[in-house]
């Protein structure tokens, strides 16, 4: 017996077959996950071909998060948006479902993500509204069975079963990201995120086991979506600020900007799997 298709599945196909009746959604090569803060997403992209979603805060839990995809370019690169995130503590930890975009980027033709988030310091050398590369993550709610590729494998969306996660933060990007900061004079940490269920922040006998374990900022999101576009071959980047969601405009929205000029070409799907050794 053949087990119903699960949401995510339905999510990524009703998506896809409605954008997939315009030209203006197809062969997009980078993405960008940028949850809060809408007017930062304009004043990033370019010039905007299409949007799909709501304008308005999709909930009240998490203030700032528009639920929309805003298609575009920034520097001449056609760049899809995604202007706010699904939580998994808005939906009853159902991982695959908050992943989804992820895939339907992928379908759209994504071979790079930028992810951003807003994450509370565990390292004592950061301040507050610090921009922080994640080198790596600790996803706790994986680790707890609560992962995303948990279910069907659905092999209509590719990638293997079993998903490496080293390297899940591209080394080129991250040196490049790097040198663009250093050349604009900007302070970048880097460290290793660690993401809880939530939605309760941390108690201070929690935060000192998440430093024990070699955590630099924390957060309730993110992993997810970085393990899904693993296992879609794409390339990630991530840069997160440090306690001061509604600081994230200016000086980061300025490294993203700059960042996406110096994007390398992407790589294919075959080309990154022979890389990966898949
Ligand atoms: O990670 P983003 O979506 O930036 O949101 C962060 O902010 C919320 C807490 O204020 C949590 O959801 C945390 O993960
Ligand atoms: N302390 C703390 N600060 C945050 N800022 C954004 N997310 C978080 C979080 O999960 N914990």
């Amino acid at each position: 017996m053949t087990p119903p298709a699960n949401d995510e599945t339905n999510g990524v196909d009703n998506t896809i077959s409605a954008l997939n009746d315009s030209k203006e959604y197809k062969h997009y090569d980078y993405s960008m996950v940028n949850p809060r803060n809408y007017d930062d997403i304009t004043k990033v992209v370019q010039s905007i071909i299409a949007q799909v979603g709501e304008d308005k805060a999709k909930s009240d839990i998490v203030q700032g998060h528009a639920g929309k995809l805003i298609f575009g370019t920034i520097h001449g690169k056609k760049v899809i948006c995604q202007a706010g995130r699904f939580h998994p503590y808005e939906h009853k930890m159902d991982l695959a479902l908050c992943a989804m975009p992820i895939r339907v980027m992928d379908q759209l033709g994504v071979r790079t993500l930028i992810v951003t988030n807003a994450a509370g310091g565990v390292n004592k050398s950061f301040h507050y509204g610090d921009l922080m590369l994640i080198k790596d993550q600790i996803f706790l709610p994986g680790l707890a069975g609560f992962s995303p590729l948990v279910g069907e494998h659905d092999k209509r969306y590719g990638g293997p079963r079993f998903v490496s996660m080293h390297e899940c933060f591209d080394k080129d990007l991250r040196v490049l990201t790097k040198d663009i900061a250093n050349r604009m004079s900007m302070r970048l940490m880097e460290g290793v995120y660690v993401m809880s269920g939530g939605p309760q922040y941390e108690t201070p006998a929690e935060v000192r086991l998440y430093h024990a374990v070699g955590a630099d900022a924390l957060g309730m999101s993110t992993c997810h979506e970085v393990v899904v576009a693993k296992q879609c071959l794409m390339k990630v980047n991530h840069l997160e600020v440090i306690d001061a969601a509604n600081k994230q405009g200016g000086k980061g929205v300025d490294l993203i900007s700059a960042l996406v000029k110096e994007l390398p070409p992407p790589m294919s799907k075959q080309e990154t799997a022979k890389l990966w050794g898949y």
